[in-house]
């Protein structure tokens, strides 16, 4: 493992879809893959990111992780502590930053033998550079540590620190879980653009350029959404016809109550895994 200015050598626990979408944006920011190891004990995946990357990939925790100056938690919350107990020999003196749901940084912190700790929620817009992470950094970590953090996470794309660590779990609940409710919406666009007769590509084409339309006007607009809404919703017309059956079957009560459910799942998972 070598060592890059800015990150150091860095060390992912879990080679999926999370740790491959932070390592394929570092590589293509131009941190050169001997600076990264990476333990994951799936076969098939290991090969994937050794031919995909040209990553050093250990099939299970071993001495090669002590030379690590940043090691990243990228398992499944049901899986760290299974995962950690074998890391923790070798980890104990690196910055530790875990992109998994729930995990407490004190539940981190107590596992790995390090106390600094930053947690962070990205989320699968990340693979091609279009991520939205929230971050939080536990109090003994120190503002280059930040730094590290943000140099890690940079290349996936946007980046909001938060003070409270339980802010933590309505990141996840919004924006770690988020493309998943616009992706739900684009699914039901394009089946009801197929039923009034258009065809599947046609249907999504349409679908998608108007949800990354929508996001950008939101974005670049001192307006509100409410206020962006309005001006789309003529009067008798269709948007009218179409948000009344939205309201009247409490679709954004919904949305609410799901976004509020995935937050106490984020508690839940923290509550049912994080212990030692
Ligand atoms: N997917 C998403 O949108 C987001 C996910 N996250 C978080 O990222 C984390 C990873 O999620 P994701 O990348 O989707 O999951 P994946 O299942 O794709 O990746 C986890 C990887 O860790 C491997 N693994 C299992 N056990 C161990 C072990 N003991 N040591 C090392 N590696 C192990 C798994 O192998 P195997 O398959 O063999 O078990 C798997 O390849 C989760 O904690 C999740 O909460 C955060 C934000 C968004
Ligand atoms: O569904 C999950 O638990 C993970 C965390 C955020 C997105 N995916």
């Amino acid at each position: 493992m070598n060592a890059t200015p800015t990150l150091g050598r860095t060390a992912f626990i879990g080679g999926g879809n999370m740790a491959s979408a932070v390592i394929g944006g570092l590589l293509r920011a131009g941190a050169p893959a001997e600076a990264f190891v990476v333990v994951e004990p799936w076969a098939e995946q290991a090969a994937r990111l050794r031919q995909q990357f040209g990553l050093t990939v250990l099939d299970a925790a071993g001495p090669a992780l002590s030379g690590a100056d940043t090691v990243v938690w990228a398992v499944k919350p049901q899986l760290f502590t299974e995962a950690a107990a074998p890391c923790a020999p070798f980890i104990g003196s690196a910055l530790q930053i875990s992109v998994m749901a729930g995990i407490r940084s004190e539940a981190i912190a107590r596992a790995s033998g390090s106390a600094q700790v930053v947690r962070c929620m990205p989320n699968t817009p990340a693979l091609i550079g279009q991520g939205m992470t929230g971050l939080h950094a536990s109090a003994a970590v120190s503002a280059a540590q930040r730094q590290r953090a943000e140099a890690l996470l940079a290349p996936t794309g946007r980046l909001l620190w938060v003070d409270a660590e339980r802010d933590l779990d309505a990141v996840t609940a919004l924006s770690g879980s988020g493309p998943a409710y616009f992706f739900y919406l684009i699914e039901a666009m394009v089946q009801a653009g197929t039923e009034l007769g258009l065809s599947p590509a046609q249907a999504r084409t349409l679908a998608e350029g108007t949800a990354a339309g929508a996001a950008a006007l939101s974005a670049q607009s001192e307006d509100s959404p409410e206020l962006l809404r309005q001006r789309v919703t003529s009067k008798g017309g269709t948007t009218h016809a179409a948000i009344s059956t939205m309201e009247a079957a409490g679709m954004k009560a919904t949305v609410v109550a799901a976004v509020h459910a995935a937050a106490r799942r984020a508690a839940e998972l923290g509550d049912e895994f994080g212990r030692a």
